[in-house]
């Protein structure tokens, strides 16, 4: 058995197709919606609480000259420096600490365009983000708000929301 509660060598994965988990074997090629014979159903259950296939988030971007896409619907160009960026998501980190709403600051803040939606970028995968947004969010358990993550983009405060 492995840590998955799986027995070997099935693997557990998300379809986006049909928005569920399914069950694949990496030998045989079979795929199924049901769990295999012989899992431990606790043990699976724990695993994917600690390995979510798809988490999500909330996020608050503040970008900065040397972002990808120096661009946003609150001002252009974007002429701040990363440091000043970083400054600036620390006032905003500390007004979460202080029990402000996080999606009426990204409302209000952010330079992603999911600001019309408070932040929400919707569930995602593993491989959907850029690498240091996945590693962080997958990172946080639901309800947690991450430090600050650099990425091309900018820089990130994330809310993990499911
Ligand atoms: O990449 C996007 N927006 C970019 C900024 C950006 N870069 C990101 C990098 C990781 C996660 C979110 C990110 N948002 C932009 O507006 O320049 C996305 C916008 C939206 C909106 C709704 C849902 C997903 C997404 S991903």
């Amino acid at each position: 058995m492995s840590s998955t509660g799986l027995p070997e060598p099935w693997t557990v994965r998300f379809s986006k197709s049909k928005s569920r988990q399914y069950f694949f074997n990496p030998q045989t090629k079979e795929s199924q919606w049901d769990e295999p014979e012989g899992t431990d159903h606790a043990a699976l259950k724990q695993y994917l609480v600690d390995h979510p296939l798809r988490v999500r988030c909330l996020h608050l971007l503040i970008k900065h000259k040397d972002s990808k896409r120096p661009a946003s619907h609150r001002c252009d160009p974007i002429t701040i420096s990363k440091e000043e960026a970083l400054e600036e998501l620390s006032v905003y980190q500390h007004k979460i600490e202080q029990g402000e709403k996080f999606e009426d600051l990204a409302k209000s803040r952010s330079d992603c365009s999911s600001f019309k939606r408070g932040g929400d970028l919707g569930s995602f995968a593993s491989g959907e983000m850029q690498p240091p947004f996945e590693k962080a969010a997958f990172a946080l358990k639901v309800g947690e708000v991450s430090k600050p993550v650099e990425t091309a983009s900018g820089v990130h405060i994330i809310k993990r929301v499911a």
